[in-house]
C-alpha cells in the first residue's frame, strides 16, 4: 500500500525507472488516475481481477467496503508481459505516475489489464483549467482555515450550466440544512464540483457564471469523473446513472462534503436506489421547482398550481435556441449564464462546421464538394476543402489503401477539420472515408472541439460510378491491376447516420449542390441570404 504522504511527496523532473515500459492511459483511466493521485479516491490504485470482479457483481471490495465502479488499468497486449513497474504519462508524454504491478489480468472479452498501487512522479500539468482542479485536501484544508467551520457542506455535482431551477434548489437546500437540529449555521457552504473533461472545457465557463446567484460561501472545484463515453453524447454532458452518482458521492466525500446534490437537469438519479447502497454523503434529493408562469415566479413545485407551472426547457430545446442565435428566455436562465452559454456555443452561423462527404470513387463527392465551398464562401464564411486527392497528395502522402492506413487518412482529415472548427471555421471534407468507425471518429472529434459535424451519403450506385470511371480506375480494378479497390476487392460500409443522402442519378451536379447548400441553410449553419 502507498500511503497519501508519500505519494504527497514527489519531486520535480522524476521521471521514474528510466528502463521501465512506458504507457499512456485512455481517458477513463487517466481520470481515475488523477482521483486515486489526488486523494479524491481512497484507493491506493488500479485495481486486481478479483477486485474488479467484486466491485461489478456486488458493488463491494473484498474487504467489504462498498465501492461502485471498477477502477481498471486496461492496457495493450503488446505492453511487456514481465515487467513489474509501468511509468504511465499524461497524453503529451510527460511522467506522471509509477505502478508497480501486481497482477496482470484479463477481463471476460481478453483486454489485458494491469493492477497495482501508483506513486505519483509528478503534479499533472496537462488537461484544461488545471487552476481550479485543486485536490481535495486543499479544498478541506482552505475551508478549515478560512472558516473554521465543522458545519454541513453541500456538494453540487454538475456536467451542466446552472438554472434558475437548479440554483433555487441548492439555495433551497443550503438554507435546510441549516435549519437541521444541532447544526449553528444558517446555511451549509456549497461547493460546486464542475465535472468536465480533462482536455475539454465543457461547461465550466456557464457554470461559474451563476456564482453571483449562489448563497455567500459557495466554492467551485473542477474535476474530470471517469465517463468519457458518456461526456461526448452531447454538449451538455452525458446521463447519470446510480453508479456515476455513487462515484461522485465518494469525490465528494473525499472534498470535505457531508451531503450531494447532483444536478443532471431534468432526470435526476433515483435518490432512495442509491441511498440504499450506502454512500459516505448524504445524497439529496431536492424538491422538485417550477416557474409559475402566471405570478412570474419560481416556486417549490407544492405551491404552484399545476396548469400555472412551465416546464423547464429540455436540452435540445435550449440546444435549438442557441443553435439559431436566439436568446435564452430570462425565466429559465440568468442572464448571465445565457449569455455564457451564447459565447460557449454561439449560433451555428458563427459555430464551427465539418462538412464531410462520403461515397465511393466517382460517386460525385468533389463535383458536389467544390460547388458547395463555392456557396458556402458566397454566404460570406471562410471554408477550407480537403478533397480525398489532395489529401492524398499532402497531408497523406505514403499512405496505402490499407484498411490500418485509410483509417488513418481520415483520422487526420478529421483532426485539421476539428481544429479549424475550433476557432469557427468551416471545412468540407471529400474522401471515400469507407468504414462507419473512422467517420464516427470524425463526428466525435469536431464536435469535442465544439463544432458541428454535417455527414453527407453521395449514395451513387456502384454501377453508376463504375460506368462514369472517369479515371479509368474500376476498369483496372476489374482487372485486378488495382488491390483493394472500394466497391470492388474493398468493402464500403453504408452510412445509417447521414444527416443528408444526395442521389446523383438523375440530378444534375449543380442541383446535388443545391440541396446541399439548402440544408446546411434550413439548418442554421448559413444564413438565409448570401452575402
Ligand atoms: N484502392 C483504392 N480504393 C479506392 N480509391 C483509390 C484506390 N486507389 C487509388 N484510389 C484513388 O484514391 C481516391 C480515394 O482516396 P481517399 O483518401 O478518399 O480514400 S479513403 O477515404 O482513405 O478510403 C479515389 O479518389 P475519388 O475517386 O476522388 O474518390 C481514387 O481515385
Ligand atoms: N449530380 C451529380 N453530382 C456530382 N457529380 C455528378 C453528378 N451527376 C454526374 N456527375 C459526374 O460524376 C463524376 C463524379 O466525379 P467526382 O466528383 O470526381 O467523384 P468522386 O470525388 O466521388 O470520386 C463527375 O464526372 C461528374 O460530372
Amino acid at each position: 500500500m502507498v500511503s497519501a504522504e508519500r505519494r504527497g511527496s514527489a519531486s520535480d523532473g522524476a521521471v521514474g525507472r528510466p528502463d521501465a515500459p512506458v504507457f499512456t492511459p485512455g481517458p477513463d483511466a487517466l481520470a481515475h488516475l488523477e482521483l486515486i493521485l489526488s486523494g479524491a479516491y481512497p484507493l491506493p490504485g488500479f485495481m486486481t481481477r478479483e477486485q474488479a470482479v467484486s466491485v461489478e457483481r456486488g458493488g463491494r471490495l473484498p474487504d467489504g467496503r462498498p465501492w461502485p465502479v471498477p477502477v481498471t488499468l486496461p492496457v495493450p497486449a503488446d505492453l511487456a508481459a514481465d515487467t513489474d513497474t509501468v511509468v504511465l504519462t499524461d497524453p503529451e508524454g510527460a511522467p506522471l505516475a509509477e505502478l508497480v504491478v501486481a497482477e496482470r489480468w484479463e477481463d471476460d472479452r481478453g483486454r489485458p489489464h494491469l493492477a497495482g498501487d501508483v506513486s505519483l512522479l509528478r503534479p499533472p500539468t496537462y488537461g484544461v483549467l488545471r487552476e481550479l482542479r485543486a485536490t481535495p485536501a486543499e479544498v478541506r484544508a482552505r475551508r478549515d482555515l478560512e472558516r473554521g467551520s465543522s458545519g454541513p457542506l453541500l456538494a453540487v455535482v454538475t456536467d451542466r450550466p446552472l438554472h434558475h431551477r437548479a440554483l433555487h434548489q441548492i439555495r433551497a437546500e443550503a438554507e435546510a440544512l441549516g435549519r437541521a437540529p444541532g447544526v449553528e449555521v444558517d446555511r451549509a457552504e456549497v461547493l460546486v464540483l464542475i465535472d468536465t473533461g480533462l482536455e475539454e472545457e465543457g461547461m465550466t465557463a456557464a457554470v461559474l457564471a451563476a456564482r453571483p446567484l449562489l448563497p455567500p460561501r459557495t466554492s467551485f472545484v473542477v474535476c474530470t469523473l471517469p465517463r468519457a463515453a458518456d461526456r461526448v453524447s452531447g454538449p451538455f454532458g452525458g446521463p447519470w446513472n446510480d453508479r456515476t452518482v455513487l462515484l461522485a458521492a465518494h469525490v465528494a466525500a473525499a472534498h470535505g462534503a457531508t451531503h450531494l446534490m447532483v444536478e443532471a437537469g431534468e432526470r435526476g438519479p433515483d435518490v432512495e436506489r442509491v441511498m440504499a447502497r450506502r454512500p459516505p454523503v448524504t445524497v439529496l434529493d431536492p424538491e422538485p421547482w417550477r416557474f409559475d408562469a402566471e405570478e412570474g415566479l419560481w416556486e417549490s413545485l407544492t405551491r404552484v398550481d399545476p396548469v400555472r407551472a412551465r416546464r423547464d426547457l429540455t436540452d435540445d430545446e435550449v440546444e435549438t435556441e442557441l443553435a439559431h442565435g436566439r436568446e435564452l428566455p430570462v425565466w429559465f436562465t440568468p442572464a448571465r449564464v445565457g449569455a455564457e452559454l451564447a459565447r460557449l456555443r454561439p449560433a451555428r452561423t458563427r459555430r464551427g462546421l465539418t462538412v464531410f462527404f462520403t461515397g465511393l470513387s466517382g460517386s460525385g463527392k468533389s463535383t458536389i464538394a467544390r460547388g458547395v465551398r463555392e456557396g458556402i464562401r458566397r454566404s460570406g464564411r471562410s471554408v477550407t476543402l480537403l478533397d480525398g486527392d489532395v489529401v492524398r497528395r499532402m497531408l497523406s502522402h505514403g499512405l496505402t489503401f490499407s484498411r490500418q492506413d485509410r483509417e488513418l487518412n481520415i483520422r487526420r482529415i478529421g483532426y485539421v477539420a476539428a481544429e479549424i472548427g475550433r476557432h469557427g471555421g468551416v471545412t468540407v471534407c471529400a474522401p471515400i472515408a469507407p468504414y462507419a468507425r473512422g467517420r464516427a471518429e470524425v463526428r466525435a472529434l469536431a464536435e469535442e472541439a465544439g463544432g458541428d459535424f454535417f455527414l453527407v451519403h453521395v449514395a451513387t450506385p456502384l454501377e453508376v460510378c463504375e460506368a462514369r470511371d472517369r479515371k479509368g480506375l474500376y476498369a483496372k480494378a476489374r482487372a485486378g491491376e488495382i488491390p483493394e479497390f472500394t466497391g470492388i476487392s474493398d468493402p464500403y460500409e453504408e452510412p445509417v447516420d447521414a444527416d443528408l443522402v444526395v442521389d446523383t442519378v438523375d440530378t444534375a451536379p449543380a442541383d446535388s449542390v443545391a440541396v446541399v447548400l439548402s440544408a446546411l441553410r434550413a439548418g442554421g449553419w448559413l444564413p438565409e441570404q448570401d452575402h
